[in-house]
């Protein structure tokens, strides 16, 4: 089991309609390794995530979590290779309508019976609601539990988010362009906080960023495509800034 990388994707077609996105791209990412993805703009970086987490099938490929086939699985096969990823987005993805709290707890949904309701607050059991505090606590944002999504910051509401990822006990972190709505103080400050917790935890990330500075100073590994493939796969020290650079040149 030790050796199973816990994700794998190996030579990955996808195409919508006429559009071929991606060209044979692969990519892995180790036990306890925190994997940067670059590339410019539309060059695939999302559709390459929701092909790892079984959204989008491609035309060709095979995409493995902990060895487990995630092309071709379904139902509740799928489900499960789907609890053991956790997730931070771009836009925070918050209920607005939900507290903090409230929020963090449903990163137990698909994990309790009864779906949304067995997750909401009042008929959460108390040990979930404790770890829900403990959660917030460990992002800093326990003294904002009972806060709306509108009454917080843009770097307070990832914190959250990322409270939520914890709370649902990942083993792989999927993030998407996670710090791309903060400015770059809050970013630089949710990026620590993420790594931070990566590390502790010993969990293995999949992370798109857009801020080369801060890819090379926190990726354990930095992989770029460019005109569909795999254009760079290296350890982020061994990588010289010129190598980044050519992801975002245009033919
Ligand atoms: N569901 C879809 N249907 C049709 N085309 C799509 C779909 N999703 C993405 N595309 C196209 O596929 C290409 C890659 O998009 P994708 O969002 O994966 O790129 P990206 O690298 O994540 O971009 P960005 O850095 O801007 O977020 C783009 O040309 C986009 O317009």
């Amino acid at each position: 089991m030790s050796n199973v990388q816990p994700l794998k994707a190996e030579s990955i077609h996808l195409s919508y309609g006429t559009l071929q996105v991606l060209k044979g791209v692969s990519l892995t990412v180790n036990a306890s390794e925190g994997v940067v993805l670059l590339g410019a703009n539309g060059c695939g970086k999302s559709s390459l995530m929701r092909v790892l987490n079984g959204l989008e099938r491609p035309q060709q490929g095979s995409v493995e979590v902990f060895g487990k086939p995630v092309t071709g699985a379904r139902g509740s096969g799928l489900r499960a290779i789907r609890r053991q990823m956790g997730y931070v987005f771009q836009q925070f993805n918050l209920v607005p309508q939900l507290s903090a709290f409230q929020n963090v707890l449903l990163g137990l949904l698909g994990q309790r019976p009864f779906g949304l309701i067995g997750c909401m607050s009042p008929l959460a059991s108390a040990e979930d609601r404790e770890r829900a505090m403990a959660c917030l606590e460990r992002v800093g944002m326990s003294d904002r539990a009972m806060h709306r999504p509108a009454e917080l910051s843009g770097g307070q509401q990832q914190r959250v988010a990322i409270a939520r990822m914890l709370m649902q006990s990942p083993t792989i972190v999927i993030a998407d362009e996670p710090v791309a709505s903060l400015d770059p103080r809050a970013g630089r400050q949710v990026l620590e906080l993420l790594w931070e917790i990566v590390r502790e935890r010993q969990l293995s990330m999949l992370c798109t960023l857009h801020q080369v500075e801060l890819a090379r100073e926190f990726a354990d590994r930095i992989v770029g495509i460019k005109a569909g493939a795999t254009a760079l796969d290296a350890p982020a020290e061994t990588i010289e800034l010129s190598a980044i650079n050519a992801l975002y040149e245009t033919a």
